[in-house]
């Protein structure tokens, strides 16, 4: 493990009653570096993730995301964590009663930007997620991959260095599945790191990357064949 590393964990353990979630589990992501999470149901994929976000604290070990020490992080340092990391669940979470533009601009107006930046900054995302033209649209009238393109376009706001995702593809059809995959490589390459929990071996096998599998309270590294 190194600084370079955006993530590190280590001797992780995570029980909610008895028997461990996650047994001392060693784990480090480099920056820019993509992995999926995998494992059964019940694994502990979504526990995983938490502990990153601060959602959930460890029994045991040291976790640090970019500069941040979660383990120890006090509740008043949550929000400024959460700030610094994109995450995207699969089930989207937009405010239905913005339209697509607000709801990137949000993440932005918590973080105090200047009206200027916002809209110039909402406006590169919504390019890049290819959803310029739907600005104006309120979330009930999109589909849902191209919801899952705006929960991401709001990760990407505040430019963070690593994006956790939750089965962003879960809730869609495989051509819908395919474009959101796509995104997630271009985001990758141009530098983000990506921790993607998924579901879809067909994805990991059409865009292999590093694998890590939750099994019996363990982290193990594996090949999808
Ligand atoms: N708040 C909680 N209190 C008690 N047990 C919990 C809590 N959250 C999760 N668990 C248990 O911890 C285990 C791991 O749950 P987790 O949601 O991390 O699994 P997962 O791998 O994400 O599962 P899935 O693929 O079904 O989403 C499960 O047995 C679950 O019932």
């Amino acid at each position: 493990m190194s600084e370079s590393d955006v993530i590190e964990m280590h001797d992780v353990t995570v029980a909610y009653e008895s028997e461990p979630v996650l047994d001392t589990v060693n784990f480090s992501l480099g920056v820019g570096e993509f992995c999926y999470v995998i494992g059964k149901t019940g694994a502990g994929k979504s526990s995983f993730l938490k502990l990153l976000y601060s959602d959930i604290k460890p029994n045991h070990g040291m976790i640090r995301v970019a500069d941040y020490k979660v383990s120890s992080l006090q509740d008043k340092e949550i929000p400024h964590l959460r700030r610094r990391l994109g995450i995207v669940f699969q089930d989207f979470q937009l405010l239905p009663d913005r339209n697509v533009f607000e709801n990137v601009a949000f993440a932005l107006r918590v973080t105090g930007h200047k009206q200027k930046f916002i809209k110039h900054r909402v406006l590169e995302v919504l390019g890049l997620v290819g959803l310029s033209h739907k600005r104006k649209a309120m979330p009930k009238d999109l589909s849902g991959g191209e919801q899952q393109r705006v929960v991401i376009a709001r990760a990407l706001a505040n430019e963070p260095r690593l994006l956790l995702a939750d089965e962003p593809t879960g809730n869609l059809d495989p051509g819908a599945s395919s474009s959101i995959m796509e995104l997630l490589q271009q985001i990758n390459n141009r530098g983000m790191a990506v921790l993607m929990v998924t579901h879809d071996y067909d994805m990991v096998r059409k865009y292999p990357h590093r694998t890590v599998q939750i099994r019996d309270g363990g982290l193990h590294e594996i090949h999808v064949l």
